[in-house]
C-alpha cells in the first residue's frame, strides 16, 4: 500500500515513518504542515523509493492519490482474518476495493477447495503424460538411448563402449528398416490368412449344411439362414457398441495420458493434495541423475554440468520388484563413495534408505544400482512359507528368503557349510534358525545346536535335536567340546561307511537306506564365545577345523554363527571351508571377507554397504546362486517370541512326519557324557609300568589315557608330584627328576583298598 503523501498527512503513514526513522515528526504537536521525511528504500515499494531518491531530502512530495480507506482496529483484525496467509505484516489497515476484494476471495477459495486443486492437478499431469509420450516417442523415432550413450561414452573417453553403442545402434537401425520393407510382405500375408479362413468358413458352412440335409436333421437352406443370421447380429452388435466406444477411446486416452503423467511424478509439489501422497517418482534416467547430481559430488557434479548424460552400461530396466540399472561413473568417483551416501541418494528417488542399494559393479567407478518399487519391501520377505505345510528334501535346498527382486531363494546345505555373520541385533540367529526350521522338516535329518551363552533363541528346537547344549558355564562348553568330539569320531566312521559302499559323497539314496549316513546338520551358534574359550577353545577350534573340511562330503552341514570373525576369533580354515556365507550388515572389510570369502570385498560383495538397523534381517548372500555370485536376501522371519511362537508348530509337525517313519535321527545313541571325576591313582596304575617314570613326563601319558578329562591337559609334573605327596605318596627328588614309582603308586592303592575296607567294618 503506497503512503498518501500529500499535504493533508496520514496519520497512520505518519507513525509508521515515525518508527521506520527512527525519529518522530518534525512537526510539533497540533502542527499540520512540516518536514517531509523521504522514505527508507527496502521499507516501502520500489516505485515509492524511486520517487523518494527523484524528489530528494526534504522536497516537498508530489500528491498521489491512493485508493484506499482507513480502517478501525476491529476492521483491520476482521480484513487480517479473511485473508488467506493470516495477519497482513506491514501493510496497515486498508480495504480492498470490491473488485478486487472478489477476486482475491475467487482465488482464495479456489486455492483452498481440495476438488478445485484435484481438477487442476489431474489437467497438468495429463497434459504432461501427453507431452511425455511425444518425448517417448520422438526417442524411440529418433534411437535416442543408443543417441545418449553414444554421447555418454565419447565423454568418458570410453572408445570400446563408443564402438560398441555404435554398433548397437546401426545393427537397430538396420533392424528397423528391414521390418519396414517387411511390410508390405506381412500386410500381403494377413490379407491372404483373412481370404483363406473366409474360404474355409464358407466350405464349413456349405459342408455342414449338406450333411444336415442329407441326414435329415434340417433343411440346407435353415443352416445358411440360421449362419446369416448370427452374421446380422453380430454386424447389430458392431454398430451398438460402436457409438460408445468412439465415445470412450479419447476418455481412455486421456486416462492413459494422467496415469503417464503420474508415472513422471513432475507435477508442481504445490498441486500435490494429501489423497496422493503415496505418488510414486518415475525411475528414469533424468531422476536418477538428478538423485546422483543432488549428491554434490564435484566430479558428477562438473560432469552433469558439461550436458554429458550418465553412461549406463545396463539400461534402465524394470527388475522384480523394482528398476536396475549399471552406471559407469564419471572419472574419479568409485561407487563406494556413492554407496556410502545411500540415504542421501535415497532421498533423491524419492524412496527410504532401505528401498535403495547402490553397490561397487565389477569395477571400483561401476555402479550397480537396484532401486525398490516404493512400498515393494516393506513386508520383508514376507511369510515363511513352510509355516502352514509342507516338508523338506534337504537334498534341494532349504528356504532362506527372497531376493531384492522377489524371487524366493533356497538355501543349498548338502556338501557345504555355512558361516553367518554380523554386526549384534541384524538377523544372525534368525537366518540360522530359518535353515535349522528347514532341516527340521526333513524327516531324514539329524539336529544338533549348540550354543555356548544362556540364550532362548533356540530352545523350541530341544525335542527335535538329538544333542542340544545351551549355557555359558565352563561345564556346558566342556560338554559342547565332548559333543564335537563324537562328531569328529563320527565324520570318520561316515568315512568308513563310504568306502564300504564305493561312493565318493552321500547322495539321497544313501542317506535314507539308513546305514548312519542320513544328514547331519549343527549349528554352533556365537562360535567365538566357544572358540576363544581359555580351556577347551584351542581343541574346539582344531575340531571344527577338521569336520568342516572332510565332514560336507559325508552328509554333515556345520553352520557357525558368530559376530565379527577375526583369526582369533574363527579359523581361517573354518571359513575357507564354508562355502555359503551369510553377512548382514558388518563394520569392515576383515569381517566382510571373513563371511563372504577372501577378496569378495574387492569384487563388490559388500555387506559393509548394508546400514545397521535399516537392514536388520537383509543379508548379502554367498554361494546361493552359484560360487562366484552374492545377491542381497531379505531372510524368512521366524518368531520364537512368547505369544507368537511360530517355530513349534513347525517342530510338532517335523516331530509327527517322523513318527511315520521312525525315530528322531541319532536320538537313539546316547550323548557322551563329561568326565565327571577322575582316579588319579587308578590312573597312574594303568599308565606306569614296572619301572620309575620321570614326574614331568607323566602328564602326557596321563592325557593320552583320557584326552577328554581337561585337568590332565593342564597338568605339570611338579603339579602331579604335590597331589601324590596329598594322596600319601611320596615321589623322591632323586637327581631332581622325581621318578614316579609304581609299586609305591600301587602300595598307596592297596593301603587305601584295606582302609576302605577297614571303614566298611
Ligand atoms: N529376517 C528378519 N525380518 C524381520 N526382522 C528381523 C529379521 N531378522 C531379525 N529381525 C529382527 O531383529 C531382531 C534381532 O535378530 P537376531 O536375534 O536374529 O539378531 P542377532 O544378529 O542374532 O543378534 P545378537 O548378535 O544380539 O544375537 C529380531 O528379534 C527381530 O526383531
Amino acid at each position: 500500500m503506497n503512503a498518501d503523501a500529500s499535504n493533508q498527512p496520514d496519520p497512520v503513514n505518519s507513525a509508521d515513518d515515525a518508527f521506520v526513522n527512527g525519529q518522530g515528526n518534525a512537526a510539533g504537536p497540533g502542527e499540520i504542515g512540516g518536514r517531509v521525511i523521504p522514505l527508507r528504500p527496502g521499507t516501502r515499494s520500489a516505485d515509492s523509493v524511486h520517487r523518494a531518491s527523484e524528489i530528494g531530502w526534504g522536497t516537498q512530495v508530489e500528491p498521489v492519490p491512493v485508493n484506499g480507506e482507513v480502517l478501525s482496529p476491529g476492521e483491520s483484525a476482521e480484513l487480517d482474518r479473511r485473508l488467506p496467509n493470516g495477519p497482513v505484516r506491514d501493510a496497515g489497515p486498508v480495504r480492498l476495493l470490491p473488485a478486487v476484494r472478489g477476486a482475491v476471495t475467487a482465488v482464495t477459495k479456489a486455492a483452498h477447495n481440495p476438488k478445485t486443486m484435484v481438477v487442476i492437478r489431474v489437467t497438468v499431469l495429463t497434459l504432461q503424460g501427453g507431452k511425455s509420450w511425444a518425448l517417448r516417442a520422438y526417442d524411440a523415432g529418433t534411437m535416442g538411448v543408443y543417441r545418449r550413450q553414444i554421447r555418454a561414452a565419447e565423454a568418458a573417453g570410453d572408445m570400446e563402449g563408443l564402438r560398441d553403442w555404435t554398433e548397437r545402434r546401426e545393427a537397430a537401425i538396420v533392424a528397423r528398416h528391414q521390418r519396414f520393407m517387411d511390410l508390405p510382405k506381412l500386410a500381403f500375408g494377413v490379407v491372404k490368412v483373412v481370404i483363406g479362413s473366409l474360404v474355409g468358413l464358407i466350405v464349413t458352412i456349405v459342408v455342414v449344411a449338406a450333411v444336415v440335409h442329407v441326414s435329415g436333421a434340417g433343411t440346407f437352406a435353415g443352416v445358411v439362414d440360421g449362419v446369416l443370421d448370427f452374421v446380422r447380429f453380430m454386424v447389430w452388435l458392431v454398430t451398438a457398441a460402436w457409438t460408445p466406444v468412439l465415445l470412450g477411446a479419447p476418455l481412455a486416452v486421456l486416462y492413459g495420458a494422467y496415469r503417464e503423467g503420474r508415472r513422471r511424478g513432475t507435477a508442481p509439489r504445490w498441486l500435490a493434495t494429501s489423497a496422493e501422497s503415496d505418488v510414486d517418482l518415475m525411475i528414469d534416467e533424468t531422476t536418477v541423475a538428478a538423485a546422483l547430481a543432488a549428491l554434490r559430488i564435484p566430479q558428477v557434479t562438473q560432469y552433469l554440468k558439461g550436458g554429458s548424460p550418465l553412461q549406463y552400461l545396463t539400461p534402465l530396466r524394470v527388475d522384480g520388484r523394482g528398476t536396475h540399472c549399471v552406471i559407469r561413473l564419471p572419472a574419479g568417483v568409485t561407487a563406494d563413495k556413492v554407496a556410502r551416501r545411500r540415504a542421501d541418494l535415497a532421498a533423491g528417488l524419492h524412496r527410504l534408505a532401505k528401498e535403495v542399494y547402490p553397490s561397487t559393479g565389477s569395477e571400483e567407478g561401476i555402479l550397480d544400482l537396484w532401486i525398490a518399487d516404493k512400498g515393494a519391501l516393506a513386508a520383508g520377505a514376507g511369510e515363511y512359507p513352510l509355516l502352514e505345510e509342507g516338508l523338506v528334501d534337504v537334498f534341494k535346498g532349504v528356504p532362506f528368503g527372497r531376493s531384492l527382486r522377489g524371487e524366493p531363494i533356497l538355501a543349498p546345505v548338502m556338501e557345504r557349510n555355512t558361516i553367518v555373520g554380523g554386526m549384534p541385533g541384524q538377523g544372525k540367529s534368525s537366518g540360522a534358525r530359518v535353515i535349522m526350521a528347514g532341516a527340521a522338516l526333513d524327516p531324514t535329518a539329524e539336529l544338533r545346536i549348540w550354543v555356548p551363552d544362556a540364550n532362548f533363541d533356540f530352545e523350541v528346537f530341544k525335542p527335535r535335536c538329538s544333542r542340544y547344549v545351551m549355557g555359558a558355564e565352563d561345564e556346558r562348553i566342556g560338554e559342547i567340546l565332548e559333543q564335537l568330539r563324537e562328531l569328529h569320531a563320527e565324520v570318520q566312521h561316515r568315512g568308513a561307511i563310504l568306502v564300504e559302499h564305493e561312493e565318493p559323497q552321500v547322495n539321497r539314496k544313501l542317506a535314507s537306506a539308513g546305514i548312519g549316513l542320513h544328514p547331519l546338520f549343527c549349528l554352533l551358534e556365537e562360535a567365538h564365545v566357544a572358540i576363544q574359550h581359555p580351556e577347551y577353545g584351542t581343541e574346539i577350534a582344531k575340531l571344527l577345523v577338521d569336520i568342516v573340511r572332510l565332514g560336507r562330503k559325508r552328509g554333515i552341514h556345520v553352520i557357525v554363527s558368530t559376530q565379527a570373525p577375526t583369526k582369533d576369533s574363527m579359523p581361517r580354515d573354518v571359513t575357507r571351508n564354508c562355502s555359503n556365507g551369510i553377512a548382514f550388515a558388518v563394520g569392515d572389510h576383515v569381517a566382510n571377507d571373513a563371511l563372504l570369502g577372501q577378496g569378495a570385498y574387492a569384487a563388490g560383495h559388500r555387506a559393509t554397504e548394508l546400514i545397521p538397523g535399516t537392514d536388520r534381517g537383509t543379508a548379502v548372500v554367498k554361494g546361493f546362486a552359484g560360487e562366484s555370485r552374492s545377491q542381497l536376501a531379505q531372510a524368512y522371519f521366524l518368531s520364537v517370541a512368547k505369544g507368537n511362537d511360530q517355530v513349534t508348530p513347525i517342530i510338532e509337525r517335523a516331530l509327527a512326519a517322523i513318527r511315520a517313519t521312525g525315530r528322531v535321527p541319532g536320538a537313539d545313541r546316547p550323548a557322551p557324557q563329561g568326565e565327571t571325576n577322575r582316579d588319579l591313582l587308578e590312573d597312574l596304575d594303568t599308565v606306569l609300568g614296572d619301572d620309575p617314570v620321570r614326574a614331568a613326563d607323566v602328564p602326557a601319558l596321563l592325557s593320552r589315557l583320557a584326552p577328554g578329562w581337561a585337568p590332565y591337559r593342564t597338568l605339570t609334573g611338579k603339579a602331579l608330584v604335590a597331589e601324590l605327596a596329598a594322596q600319601g605318596v611320596k615321589v623322591p627328588s632323586t637327581g631332581n627328576k622325581y621318578p614316579v614309582d609304581p609299586v609305591t603308586v600301587r602300595e598307596a592303592l592297596a593301603k587305601r583298598a584295606t582302609a576302605d575296607l577297614d571303614g566298611d567294618d
